[in-house]
């Protein structure tokens, strides 16, 4: 017991012979899991606001829907270079009698046998009712700078080589919808219509800070014997950064209940979304679920999922000073929390960015290898080969799956999910592997 005049170790030793000998926290399934960062997410709703279409980059979202505001094209043009023609004067002789080129409409009316040169996207003349491409006339007479009389040497159909008035966008119709994410399609669409200012969601702002005594800023130029680089941190921050969310970097904590609770607190005056690393599994050390529920009177939404990696990944819920935050407390190994990241942070942070689709892209794959399972469902790295397989993507693991081996993540292009080792579903036997070949759900998480 803890008593007066008791040095620090001392102080520290007892903490040890009363720490919790079993976690407190059931180990609940995935499935539960994401149903609560789903139920979670609806509690940041994304914020917008007004934003100028000459400075949208790619990645922002739209929080409005956008209507044609005319017609495209807004007057009959042509599909090709060629000779605007009337239909029903056949094939034969044509006197040219003009031009109309794209930013150069001819004011000229057709009468029959005539024609007027027209240029790709030029503006169809008044009368004409078809074009027909260059290819399919000969020249007969010119003065020398101008052609005066065509040969047409296929008959025209009415139509022909005619893009109608609102044919490719009506006036009115829903041209981008809420929830659309600006690519340059989108961008370069806004401004074929002279859009100037759209609503857009603001990036939801995420505050990332590591936690442990080991740990030392990754610049340092030597690093004492136990300790090591904080790399979680600027991983993390890149990979949010990446995703197109502003990610503030809250520096490194001590494994101290009272550093925790000043840095989560500070950290909540920056962004409603914090996420540590480290300090949540059965160490004398890791005090951060105490610090969430105890300290700063956050609810624990749940403390341990049945996963690997991430088994002691926690997320707790509530308000610090009045601001509603929600914190994810990943697991300190790098493979963890950048497994976890992926899985229940960017979910929740793709809601508040307004994302109409939470959760990333699930493909099917082959397993190139034969892959033990392991007593907890789990989500190996993987790289991709499109070319390989035939009819499905095959996926090989990028080595050791072990959860502190950052170099299981380069590269990586999927996160297979593997079921956890266990009975089959008829019963008739125990599985224990994944075979080579067989088909797998696997989550794009890098370029593929
Ligand atoms: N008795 C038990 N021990 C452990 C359990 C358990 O259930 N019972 N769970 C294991 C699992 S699974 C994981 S994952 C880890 C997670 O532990 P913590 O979240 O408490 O993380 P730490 O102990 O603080 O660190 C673990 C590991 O990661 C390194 N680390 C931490 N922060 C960083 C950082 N910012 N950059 C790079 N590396 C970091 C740290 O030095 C440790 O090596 O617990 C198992 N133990
Ligand atoms: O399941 Mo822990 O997350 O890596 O090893």
């Amino acid at each position: 017991m803890a008593v007066e005049g008791q040095t620090k170790e001392q102080k520290e030793r007892s903490a040890v012979v009363k720490r919790a000998r079993q976690s407190q926290w059931p180990a609940i399934p995935m499935d539960e899991a994401l149903k609560a960062i789903e139920t979670l997410a609806r509690k940041f709703q994304p914020e917008s606001k007004c934003f100028p279409v000459a400075a949208l980059q790619p990645g922002r979202v739209l929080a409005e829907q956008i209507f044609a505001p005319e017609d495209v094209p807004r007057t009959r043009t042509s599909i090709k270079d060629g000779y605007a023609v009337i239909a029903s004067d056949g094939a034969g002789k044509r006197e040219v009698i003009g031009f109309s080129t794209a930013g150069g409409p001819s004011n000229q009316t057709l009468k029959p046998g005539q024609c007027i040169r027209v240029s790709t996207g030029g503006v169809i003349p008044a009368g004409a009712d078809a074009v027909v491409q260059v290819e399919d006339t000969e020249l007969l007479k010119d003065d020398g700078e101008n052609e005066l009389v065509i040969k047409i040497l296929k008959a025209p159909s009415v139509s022909q080589d005619i893009r109608e008035k609102g044919s490719d966008v009506k006036l009115g119709s829903l041209l981008l919808d809420v929830g659309c994410e600006m690519g340059s399609a989108e961008i370069g669409l806004l401004n074929a219509f002279g859009i100037q200012h759209v609503e857009i969601y603001r990036k939801p702002r995420v505050c990332v800070l590591s936690t442990g005594n080991e740990l030392v800023e990754p610049y340092m130029p030597q690093v004492p014997l136990g300790h090591i680089r904080d790399s979680n941190r600027s991983q993390l921050l890149a990979l949010f950064r990446g995703q197109n969310f502003k990610a503030i970097d809250a520096g490194i904590a001590l494994d101290k209940v009272e550093t925790l609770e000043y840095a989560i607190s500070v950290a909540s005056q920056f962004a409603s979304v914090i996420v540590t690393s480290g300090g949540v599994s059965m160490g004398e050390k890791d005090h951060l679920k105490e610090v969430l529920q105890d300290r700063l009177n956050l609810k624990i939404q749940f403390g341990r999922v049945w996963m690997k990696p991430g088994l002691p990944c926690t997320v707790a819920h509530g308000s610090i000073a009045d601001r509603e935050v929600v914190v994810f407390a990943l697991p300190g190994n790098p493979v963890s929390s950048w497994v976890c990241a992926h899985l229940f942070v960017s979910p929740l942070l793709r809601f508040s960015a307004g994302l109409s689709r939470l959760h990333a892209t699930k493909i099917r794959v082959k397993a190139a290898e034969e892959i033990k399972l392991s007593p907890r469902p789990e989500y190996c790295r993987a790289w991709i080969d499109m070319e390989k397989g035939g009819d499905l993507p095959v996926a090989t693991l990028t080595g050791n799956q072990i959860s502190s081996r950052l170099m299981s993540l380069v590269g990586a292009q999927v996160l297979l999910i593997l079921p956890q080792k266990g009975q089959i579903s008829d019963g008739s036997k125990i599985k224990e592997k994944i075979e080579a070949g067989e088909i797998l759900d696997a989550i794009v998480v890098g370029p593929i």
